[in-house]
């Protein structure tokens, strides 16, 4: 006869707890102490009946009051059940938890420790909170600790391609690496197949914003729950061409101003994710001109028209998301990697911009850290790259624009140029400069950004990024940048 309920008592407390079930949640209660909380079944990891004992265990993760999750267990004999009802029950609650929701149970992970990172908090983030969570979710964990810069280039280099994923424990620029070791590895395309999911234990954590926004995107545990229970989304990467080498980037590259605040500020990294504000600040006080011409090849510079795309791209809930966990064999010839489009002297339908600059910005994703949303209309497999240009106008605008960057609002001033593009070059006009891609230091020297559309591939529970942007300013403003003093 099957049940809906299950009774234990808890070994722990001593105490009766009751598991209930219905089509979108586990129903757990108990009176004393007094609780009532229904987990959604994306929330719980395991269920397990020993018929021996008659004990089960009941895992799932619960957000506290705090605002972040955390591991909960119950685990007491079964109280006036038949074992054949309970492991009925106990299918029935895994098969809602997984199954159901389009998901394979006991991951194979790849896991990537950087002891190095922002804090220096990663390995105790993840054996304390991480491991448990994937541990108890049933994973399969292949861990290794990076022991110096370039260690995780490669391991994705050579990863047999037999993860469900590759598990990140630091910051943005472990995954620049993996990215970079997939470019190398053998069969390139189908290594882009393995999805990446970072664990937020770096400065900035762009990435694990942009997957799970602002509430929960520093939250190691539900970063954790991301790598159990989300599908694969497909992003737009970009090869940056720099004197015949070519590097990938899949977040962002920086001029000037934005450039210094990140790696001007590497020796603070003790400061966590403070050091960027200080380095802007800064930035801000010196004023110091980008010594660049930038050229773009423009898809749309209309701002209310990206802002529409944006929210009908939310609406439709047009998923990205792909159920795809193994990468497949594939011919040869779709094991290449796509080679570079647009040749460096191609001039057709690219703008330059000939105003002097304080800075350039382009990449994919709207958070490169928690405070400044700097791409708010980015998508992340529309073909594009969003290229933000700020002239040198006054210290008072970039001042005045500061406390709403966290949600973007400097998008909409009309000095500030946003373009998507299917590609720009950069030409240095002084030796000194700066430019930063993915948070790294790279040689200020000429280059060219393209697209390589939905080439890589992220854990994401939404599938879009979960960033929240206020479209609906697009109607109060003059929406769009002033004419481009251009050729
Ligand atoms: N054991 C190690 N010792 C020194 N450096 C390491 C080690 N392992 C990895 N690295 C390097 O640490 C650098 C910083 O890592 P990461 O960028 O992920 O963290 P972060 O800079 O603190 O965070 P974010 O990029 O979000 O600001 C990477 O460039 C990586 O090459």
């Amino acid at each position: 006869m099957s049940i809906n309920e299950v009774v234990i008592r808890a070994a722990a407390s001593g105490k009766l707890v009751s598991f209930g079930f219905t089509d979108h949640a586990l129903l757990v209660k108990s009176t004393d102490p007094k609780l009532s909380l229904e987990v959604p079944h994306r929330q719980v990891l395991s269920a397990a009946f020993a018929e021996g004992n008659r004990s089960l265990k009941v895992s799932y993760l619960a957000k506290k009051k705090k605002g972040c999750h955390s591991l909960v267990n119950y685990e007491g004999e079964v109280q006036d059940a038949e074992s054949q009802a309970v492991v009925e029950w106990v299918e029935k609650v895994m098969d809602a938890a997984y199954e159901g929701l389009g998901i394979k149970r006991a991951r194979k992970l790849k896991v990537l420790v950087n002891p190095h990172g922002g804090r220096r908090k990663a390995p105790i983030v993840f054996t304390k909170t991480v491991e448990p969570i994937l541990r108890t979710a049933g994973c399969v964990l292949d861990v290794h600790y990076t022991t110096h810069g370039g260690h995780a280039y490669d391991i994705a280099k050579e990863l047999p391609l037999e993860y469900d994923a590759v598990v990140t424990v630091s910051g943005d620029g472990l995954v620049h690496e993996v990215i970079n070791g997939f470019a190398h590895h053998a069969k390139p395309l189908l290594a882009f197949k393995t999805p990446i999911a970072p664990i937020p234990t770096g400065s900035g954590n762009g990435l694990a914003l942009n997957l799970l926004g602002i509430e929960d995107g520093l939250d190691v545990a539900a970063a954790a729950l991301n790598i159990v229970k989300s599908q694969s989304m497909k992003v737009d990467i970009f090869s940056i061409t720099q004197g015949g080498k070519r590097t990938f980037s899949f977040m962002s590259q920086a001029l000037g101003l934005m450039a210094e605040l990140d790696v001007g500020t590497d020796h603070l990294r003790w400061m966590g994710e403070a050091r960027f504000t200080y380095g802007l600040i800064r930035g801000i006080l010196q004023f110091k001109p980008c010594p660049i011409q930038l050229s773009v090849k423009i898809a749309e510079h209309d701002k209310s028209r990206m802002a529409e795309a944006l929210q009908e791209k939310q609406r439709r809930d047009d998923r990205s998301v792909v159920s795809a966990p193994l990468p497949d064999e594939t011919s040869e010839e779709e094991s290449a990697l796509p080679s570079s489009s647009i040749s460096m002297d191609d001039t057709d339908g690219w703008t330059t911009i000939e105003e002097p600059l304080l800075y350039v910005y382009a990449g994919k994703g709207p958070y490169v850290a928690r405070d400044f949303m700097a791409f708010p209309v980015s998508l992340p497999n529309d073909g594009l790259i969003d290229v933000v240009a700020q002239p040198a106008s006054s210290r008072g605008e970039i001042f005045k624009e500061m406390p709403g960057a966290a949600k973007g609002e400097p998008y909409w001033n009309v000095n500030l140029k946003y373009m998507k593009a299917h590609a720009y070059r950069v030409k240095p006009l002084s030796s000194k400069g700066c430019l930063a891609v993915d948070g790294e230091v790279f040689p200020f020297e000429e280059f060219q950004v393209e697209v390589h559309p939905g080439l890589a591939t992220l854990l994401s529970p939404h599938g879009f990024y979960a960033a929240e942007f206020d479209v609906r300013r697009a109607s109060k403003t003059s929406a769009n940048s002033k004419p481009m003093n251009e050729h």
